[in-house]
């Protein structure tokens, strides 16, 4: 369904000369320098596939997202949604996509919601009787009813994105583009959200691109996890993968009932870090050069142990350390 080949933006950056002859000097003569926000960008999305596209602030996700939704024009590549070039043929583009931003409303402030959606019709020119059905499927999905007549401004967060949501998918877009979907919203109404676009992708095979810093997003929605970082791509692959891979490095707690260091000797430094806070001990280790029994048997052995439990490392940890770049094998620099 999308098509990315080499997708490449370059934006022209001024450069700002040191000292104050040199903010003179800039603002006669300025000085540019290129910036690529997006290098080299390929992958492909299959139909019905949600794709969770992360990379910290910065890293080039709304440039490319913009480029693919037709707002701005790549420098060199090219990408192919549905079998059209965003930027050639916009007209008739507009109507396979639905666009999302979190951080914005694309509603109209003052209207009642469901005027807005009768003026969404007309634009998209959806006729009445797939109107009257749309409106059914997404007041179902996405529970709009107690809230339809309102004014946008009245709106809570929550209602606001499911009614932005709505909008979004009035004209049954093939792909959908979803910006921060759950930013600001408590942990509830997280869920629903979720929840929704799960049905709406499992009924309707919308093609998502997921844009998220939250990983629980990517972890309940995604099949695959597509992640950039200063412009490029760092990893692609299911977050199964991405845990099997960088994922080893466990957590062993053990609570004491006396406050007696705990030591490892007979384990190498560099394979285990150790916090201790009175009582309780953490300790983070590489699960693939030593087992969580071994750590146990000698913690026994020097410390009175009241407890133990041990945890995997979460998809927000690994990211965290994949971007800082940090050698999983070496748990010191955990
Ligand atoms: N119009 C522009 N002109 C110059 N530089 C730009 C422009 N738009 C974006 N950039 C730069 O390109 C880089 C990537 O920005 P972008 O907004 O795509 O990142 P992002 O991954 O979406 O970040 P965030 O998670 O903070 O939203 C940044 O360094 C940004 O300053």
């Amino acid at each position: 369904m999308i098509t990315v080949n080499h997708l490449q933006k370059n934006f022209k950056k001024t450069v700002k000369q040191s000292g104050l002859t040199g903010s003179v000097k800039s603002l006669f003569h300025p000085k540019f320098e290129i910036f690529e926000a997006v290098k080299d960008l390929t992958f492909e999305v299959p139909k019905g596939e949600i794709l969770g596209f992360i990379g910290p602030n910065g890293a080039g996700k709304s440039t490319t997202i913009k480029m693919l939704t037709g707002i701005l024009t790549p420098t060199s590549g090219f990408c192919q949604i549905n079998g059209k070039i965003p930027q050639k043929d916009r007209k008739n583009y507009v109507r396979d996509i639905g666009v999302v931003f979190g951080q914005r409303t694309q509603l109209w402030w003052d209207l009642p919601l469901s005027e807005t959606y009768g003026v969404l019709k007309e634009i998209y020119r959806v006729p009445d009787a797939q109107y009257q059905k749309r409106m059914e499927f997404l007041n179902e999905v996405l529970d709009l009813q107690d809230f339809i007549k309102d004014p946008v401004r009245t709106l809570s967060l929550g209602q606001r994105m499911r009614a932005d949501i709505a909008a979004s998918l009035l004209h049954s877009p093939k792909v959908l583009f979803l910006d921060e979907p759950t930013i600001g919203l408590d942990v509830a109404v997280k869920d629903n959200i979720r929840q929704a676009i799960q049905q709406i992708n499992a009924e309707e095979q919308t093609t998502i691109i997921l844009t998220t810093h939250d990983l629980n997003d990517i972890e309940l929605l995604s099949d695959r996890i597509f992640m950039i970082d200063k412009g490029a791509a760092i990893f692609d692959g299911s977050v199964k993968k991405l845990k099997e891979k960088y994922g080893k490095t466990h957590t062993l707690t053990i609570e004491l009932s006396e406050n007696i260091p705990v030591r490892f000797d007979k384990i190498p430094d560099k394979l285990v870090k150790i916090e201790q806070n009175d009582l309780t001990v953490s300790v983070k280790f590489d699960s693939s050069q030593i087992t969580a029994p071994e750590l146990i048997a000698q913690a026994l052995a020097v410390a009175p142990v009241k407890d133990v439990s041990v945890t995997g490392a979460d998809i927000e940890d690994i990211i965290r350390r994949f971007f800082r770049k940090e050698e999983l094998s070496d748990a010191k620099t955990l």
